[in-house]
Parts: structure tokens; C-alpha cells; sequence
């Protein structure tokens, strides 16, 4: 490479015959250059470089011959720094003279070994520069050694440079530290449906009775939903899973994530009351935990429809009767020193927090024989620490350690073995019975099979870790695809690691930015716009629940009296919240179910599992903050296959998180826009403006 001077001599422009000549030369240069390349390997190339680069440069004479007219014009640089040459010139030349005093006290110090090298290279050049005289042409030719530039350093050795590896994706990321069982997840098809006839032996493969059956079609039930083809079979068949104990052969536990309104409940409760229905003796062997009251009952109610005339016992436990009414119900007999335990239940459904209360305080209460223990809304119970429950109860279901030699028990307890009290897990503890070890003694585990469900289920490692799962199945009833068409599903079960929700079908989702203090009256809009009779509106506390009801009723009121029907109200709007009592709570769901109440406001106490059929409408009052919350609430609507509407209204300044919070959850396209201009509120304004008024008057007066 060289730096390129202006020729000042006239002379020094390049007669046409010799500009012939020079490009002949540099074309034959770059032939053996080529040559040069293609005979030596890369890593030679390198070592060769290196080793020129290691010698001093030949000196400004021998650049000149060789360098000035041999470079080909692509390797000419032009650089701002290098145009003036005096003082690099300068620079240069003292460098080159320190190298020549190296050189001579190195050669005094008998250190040949380099300047050898170096010689041996610089002949090699200079044959090569013979060869290229041919070629070439005077030298007179050339710009005067005055304009030359100095001697360019040694080229450096072309060594690649270090780059950072390509950024994993996203995808790979989120895959990063699963459980293997999760990425191998089955995804199930929404659509898929199973239709079964009641009336003949034929089960169609999902193991269900002919008399489960017969009831499902009493209850109005003619086909499974994709949740339920998926899940019940598995539970059912073959016909050996059935069995109370399974000891020797345990059954795998199965994780679950279907959209809200998907049909889960039925999908646990069915394989439930058919494997319990064959027992003879009454014990503790389904347990379902729900995070709120209100779940315990809808579910109790679906459990006490579908096991009607199986003789199932079926209680619950939420701390709504006193504990000691609650232990009446559930322990048949409360002596001490039964190592079984003892149940007046077959099934319990419960709140994880009194849960912890019966393990604690109740005695002979068990979960040993358990089948079944099912965790609903996982996602929802899984982040409740309370009192490290989960811990508690899976310990409570699995054998303690076994003890070398033979049972002993305090002396102050009978050891009178009882024939059916222990399960097979935990028979070792049995008292007075000599432990007999053989080599044939095989492990004998906990029958208790984990089943967990959610619309928006957990994939955190360290949740699913404390789970202690045992060969897990997951399955992922997942809509349409984002990313393609793969056919193994890969991409729906990324979707799910992801935390792309999916929501039901017929579901239609709009939005609707405003500003806070208009947003009350966008509300009143809504409902009288779309003749809505039968909505929930969230809000984000009991305070706002109690306050936005009240501007409701003044609104409705001031509404009517505009219109000419002073004293009536077409819409009745209820609040419900966690100050009112359970029962008042019950009593106002029963009348919203039968529509006595049109609209019903509250936090998100009731986002979670309730299944009221005719909701026609979800309206998020103040924007949820996460996805899975708003996954929850507007899934109130749009269930087992019914159309819906989901409203959120979203404050100007909330406006960007909420847009940004469904763009990472992949679902920002499916929420409309919604505008409402001011000729569409203006009838009601007015009214709003009393209400209002009045609301300000009626705190005024409280205060
Ligand atoms: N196979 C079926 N045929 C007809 N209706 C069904 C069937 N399965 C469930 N349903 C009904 O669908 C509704 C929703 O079911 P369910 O409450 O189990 O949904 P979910 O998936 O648990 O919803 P969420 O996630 O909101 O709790 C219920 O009213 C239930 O009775």
C-alpha cells in the first residue's frame, strides 16, 4: 500500500505506450499474486505476514522501486493526515534510524538471527523486483523522490476480528431452563369437540360410564369441549388408571392451560366422580384448591350436579361456617391414634387457607388416600405464599421415610393394626407389625395424582419445581397461530411459554382512550348506546366499586327524569366488593344470574373462574395492569362457545403502557379502537352533570 503524491512535473505524466506497459504488468502482478494465494493455506499466508510484519522495512529506495510503481491503483489510500508528508517524513526518519542502531548494537551482540531473516527476505524482493523490471517501465517516470511518501508501516496480519456471537431470539430465550415436559407440551385445538351418545356401551374412547354419561345428557351436556377430549382420557384410560391405589405404577400428573370459559371444571370433575364412584369406604380422596369462596361454591355446585346418585360425599371448607362446624363435617372419628385418618368426605373442595387450618388443627384429618388433588387457577394459588401452604399439603400426601426394622409407636397408643387404614404408601408406619425386608420389596409412592389448570398457567421454573411433579403432561389448548402453520404445534406451545395468552374465539375486544374526567360518562354512553342489560364493570378497588355505582344511580335517576319517568331507572346497577358479607355477596350474584341486576360493579374479586352464562359484556372501568388480569376479566364474557364483548377504557396517559402491555402478549391487533366523540354524549350530559353534582354534594355531606 502507498501513499499517493500529486505528480508536480509535467514530466511526469505517463506517455500512452507506457501506461500499456504498466497496466500489462500489474495485470500479470495480480496473476501471481493470485497464484501466490491459491498455492499457500491461510494459516501459512498469516505466518508470513507475521514474520514480514516482524522485520524492518526496506528503505525508501528499495519502496521506491517496488512499492511506487508496483501497487495496483485499488491499493492506493488517500488520507487527509498523509497529504502533508513533510512532518511524517520527518518522524519517520528517526524511526528508521533508531532501527538502524538497533540493528548495529544487535549484530555487535552477535544477535544474527533476525537481520539473517531479514536479509533473506529482502533478496527474495529484490529477485521480484528484477522480474518486475522487465516489465516496467524507467524509472525516471515517477514522481520525484522529494514527493514520495515515507515508507509505509508494515501491513498488519488480516486476523479476523473478534465478533460477539448473534443475540439469542426470543423464542430461545423463553425456552431457556423449562421443564422438558413443557416444551414437549400437546397442543389442543379449540374447535375439537367430541360428540358421545348416552345410550349405548360405546364410550368413543374417553373411558366415561354409561351412567356419567346418561347424566352429562340430563344436565343439557351432549359433547366434550377440546379441554375435556384431551384431558379426560387420559385420566380414564385405560381402564387400570382407574383403580383407587396405584402404589406401584403412579399416575402422571397433568398441567392444563385452556382459555377462560373453555369447560375445565367438567374436565377434572368428570374423571373424578368415575374413579371415585367404585370406592367402599369412605376417605379423604379428591381434594380441589380454588383461591376465593365463590369458586369453592360454583364448583361444589358442578361437583353435587354431576355426581347426583353416585354416593359421593362432597363438602367444602372456605372459613364461611366456625372451624368447629366445619371439623363436624368432615372427621368421622376424632380418636386419637388412627394412622389412616378419618373422613365423613370422599371429596373436599377448599381455600388453600383453611386447608392449612385442618391440616394443623384437626386431627385424624388425612390427605394419605388422596387420589386426586386438584389446583385451580394454578397460576393464582402458585404466587399465594400464605403460610407456605403448598409445601404443607403436598408433604402431607407423600409416605414419610421408611424406617429400618420393625414399627413402633408411643406406649401410650394401642398398636392394634386396623385393616383398611393405612394406604398402601404408608403401611410401613403400620404399629406392632415387624417390618420384613425381602428382595423382592418394591417402592411403593403416593397414588395422589396432581392435575393443575389455568387460562393463563404458570410456566416459571421454580413454581413448577416446588410442585414436585411427576412425569408431567402438559397439554395447551391454543388458538389460531401467530408465527405460521407448524405442524407439531411448536409454535402454539411458544405462545403459551411466552405468555401469549389465548382468549375464546368470540370474544370481541375493543378499547377506548379518554381522559379520567370524562370517563364516567363514556361508561353511561356505552350502556345506554349498546342496550347493555347484562355487564360487569371492573374497577381497581372497593372505593371506586362503591363510588362509581353511586354516580350510576344519580345518573340513571337524573336520566329518567329528563326523559319524563321520574322515579324508575331502566338499569339497575349493583356493587359488589369484599366489604359485603358472603351472604350478601351470594344473594347479589343469584339476582344478576337471574338478571334482577343489570350491572354489576366490581374489583377483581369476581375476575377469576365465575361462570355467569349471559354476561354480554366486560367492561374494564380502570385499565387492568397486567395481561393475566386482563386475561381474566374480559374471559367473564364470550364462555363455552357464546359471543362477547370486552370494553376497556383507558385513561389518555395510561394509554401507552396498556397498548404496550398488549403488544407483548402478541394481541394488540385484536382490540379495536373505539372513538366517542362529543355529539355522541351530548344528551346525556347534562345528566351526568347533575349526577355529579350531586355525588359531590352526597360526599360532602358524609365527610
Ligand atoms: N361439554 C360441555 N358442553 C356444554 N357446556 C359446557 C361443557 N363443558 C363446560 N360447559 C359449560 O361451559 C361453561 C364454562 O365452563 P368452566 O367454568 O369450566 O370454564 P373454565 O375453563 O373453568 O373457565 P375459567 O378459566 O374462566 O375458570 C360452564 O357454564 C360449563 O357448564
Amino acid at each position: 500500500m502507498i501513499v499517493a503524491t500529486e505528480p508536480t512535473d509535467p514530466a511526469a505524466a505517463q506517455p500512452k505506450e507506457k501506461t500499456k506497459a504498466k497496466k500489462r504488468y500489474l495485470k500479470a502482478k495480480k496473476e501471481r499474486r493470485k497464484k501466490r494465494k491459491t498455492q499457500s493455506t491461510p494459516g501459512i499466508a498469516a505466518k508470513e505476514d507475521r514474520q514480514s510484519s516482524a522485520v524492518p522495512q526496506p528503505d525508501s529506495e528499495e519502496q521506491e522501486g517496488s512499492s511506487g510503481e508496483d501497487e495496483p491503483d485499488e491499493d492506493i489510500v488517500e488520507t487527509p493526515e498523509r497529504e502533508n508528508t513533510e512532518p511524517m517524513r520527518g518522524s519517520k526518519a528517526k524511526k528508521e534510524k533508531s532501527r538502524e542502531r538497533e540493528q548495529a548494537s544487535r549484530t555487535e551482540k552477535g544477535d544474527t538471527e533476525r537481520p539473517r531473516k531479514r536479509r533473506k527476505l529482502e533478496t527474495e524482493q529484490d529477485d521480484s523486483q528484477h522480474a518486475n523490471d522487465d516489465d516496467v517501465t524507467p524509472r525516471a517516470t515517477f514522481p520525484p523522490p522529494r514527493l514520495r511518501s515515507p515508507t509505509p508501516p508494515a501491513a498488519l496480519p488480516a486476523f479476523p476480528l473478534p465478533t460477539r456471537p448473534d443475540a439469542p431470539s426470543k423464542q430461545t430465550l423463553a425456552l431457556q431452563g423449562l421443564d422438558k415436559a413443557l416444551i414437549e407440551a400437546e397442543l389442543v385445538d379449540p374447535a375439537k369437540l367430541h360428540a358421545f351418545s348416552s345410550a349405548s356401551d360405546d364410550d368413543g374412547g374417553t373411558g366415561l360410564s354409561e351412567r356419567t354419561r346418561r347424566r352429562l345428557t340430563e344436565l343439557g351436556v351432549t359433547e366434550l369441549f377440546a379441554v375435556q377430549t384431551a384431558v379426560i382420557p387420559l385420566l380414564l384410560t385405560p381402564s387400570s388408571v382407574k383403580s383407587l391405589y396405584l402404589p406401584y405404577n403412579p399416575p402422571r400428573d397433568v398441567c392444563v392451560s385452556a382459555p377462560t370459559g373453555s369447560g375445565k371444571t367438567l374436565a377434572y370433575v368428570l374423571p373424578i366422580v368415575e374413579v371415585l364412584s367404585v370406592r367402599v369406604v369412605t376417605r379423604l380422596r379428591a381434594l380441589i384448591v380454588l383461591p376465593t369462596r365463590d369458586l369453592v361454591t360454583q364448583v361444589r355446585e358442578t361437583f353435587d350436579a354431576v355426581a347426583k346418585g353416585r354416593g359421593l360425599k362432597v363438602a367444602s371448607a372456605t372459613g364461611q361456617h366456625s372451624f368447629v362446624h366445619e371439623q363436624t363435617q368432615l372427621i368421622a372419628d376424632r380418636s386419637p391414634g388412627l394412622q389412616g385418618g378419618s373422613s365423613k368426605v370422599d371429596v373436599l373442595i377448599c381455600t388453600p387457607g383453611r386447608l392449612i387450618d385442618h391440616l394443623n388443627g384437626t386431627p385424624n384429618f388425612s390427605l394419605q388416600h388422596l387420589r386426586f388433588l386438584v389446583i385451580d387457577e394454578a397460576d393464582r394459588l402458585l404466587a399465594q405464599s400464605f403460610q407456605d401452604w403448598l409445601a404443607h399439603v403436598l408433604a402431607a400426601t407423600r409416605p414419610p421415610p421408611t424406617s429400618e426394622g420393625p414399627a413402633t409407636g408411643p406406649s401410650d397408643i394401642p398398636s392394634i393394626p386396623r385393616a383398611d387404614a393405612l394406604a398402601p404408601a404408608f403401611l410401613h408406619l403400620l404399629r406392632g407389625v415387624p417390618h420384613v425386608r425381602t428382595d423382592i420389596d418394591e417402592k411403593r409412592e403416593s397414588s395422589c395424582q396432581k392435575l393443575l389448570f389455568s387460562a393463563t398457567l404458570t410456566r416459571d421454573p421454580a413454581k413448577i419445581a416446588a410442585l414436585n411433579l411427576r412425569e408431567p403432561k402438559y397439554f395447551v389448548v391454543q388458538g389460531q397461530r401467530r408465527h405460521g402453520n407448524s405442524e407439531n404445534g411448536e409454535e402454539g406451545v411458544l405462545d403459551f411459554v411466552m405468555e401469549k395468552f389465548s382468549m375464546p374465539a368470540t370474544l370481541t375486544e375493543h378499547m377506548l382512550v379518554c381522559s379520567s374526567a370524562e370517563k364516567p360518562l363514556m361508561l353511561f354512553h356505552l350502556v345506554h348506546a349498546h342496550e347493555v342489560v347484562n355487564a360487569l364493570v371492573f374497577t381497581k378497588s372497593a372505593e371506586s366499586t362503591t363510588r362509581l355505582v353511586k354516580l350510576f344511580e344519580f345518573f340513571e335517576a337524573a336520566l329518567s327524569a329528563e326523559r319524563g319517568r321520574p322515579g324508575t331507572t331502566a338499569n339497575v346497577a349493583r356493587a359488589y366488593s369484599s366489604d359485603l358479607s358472603p351472604s350478601e355477596r351470594k344473594a347479589i350474584l343469584e339476582q344478576f344470574r337471574n338478571q334482577e341486576i343489570h350491572i354489576l360493579v366490581c374489583s377483581d374479586l369476581i375476575s377469576r373462574g365465575i361462570d355467569i352464562s349471559h354476561v354480554s359484556h366486560v367492561v374494564s372501568y380502570d385499565a387492568p395492569v397486567d395481561m393475566r388480569k386482563y386475561v381474566h376479566r374480559v374471559g367473564r364474557t364470550a364462555r363455552a362457545g357464546r359471543s362477547g364483548d370486552a370494553w376497556t377504557l383507558v385513561e389518555e396517559q395510561e394509554a401507552r403502557y396498556f397498548k404496550t402491555m398488549l403488544k407483548s402478549a402478541g394481541h394488540l391487533e385484536k382490540v379495536k379502537r373505539m372513538r366517542v366523540g362529543d355529539k355522541d354524549v351530548e344528551e346525556l350530559r347534562s345528566a351526568y352533570e347533575q349526577a355529579l353534582a350531586q355525588l359531590k354534594d352526597a360526599y360532602a355531606r358524609s365527610n
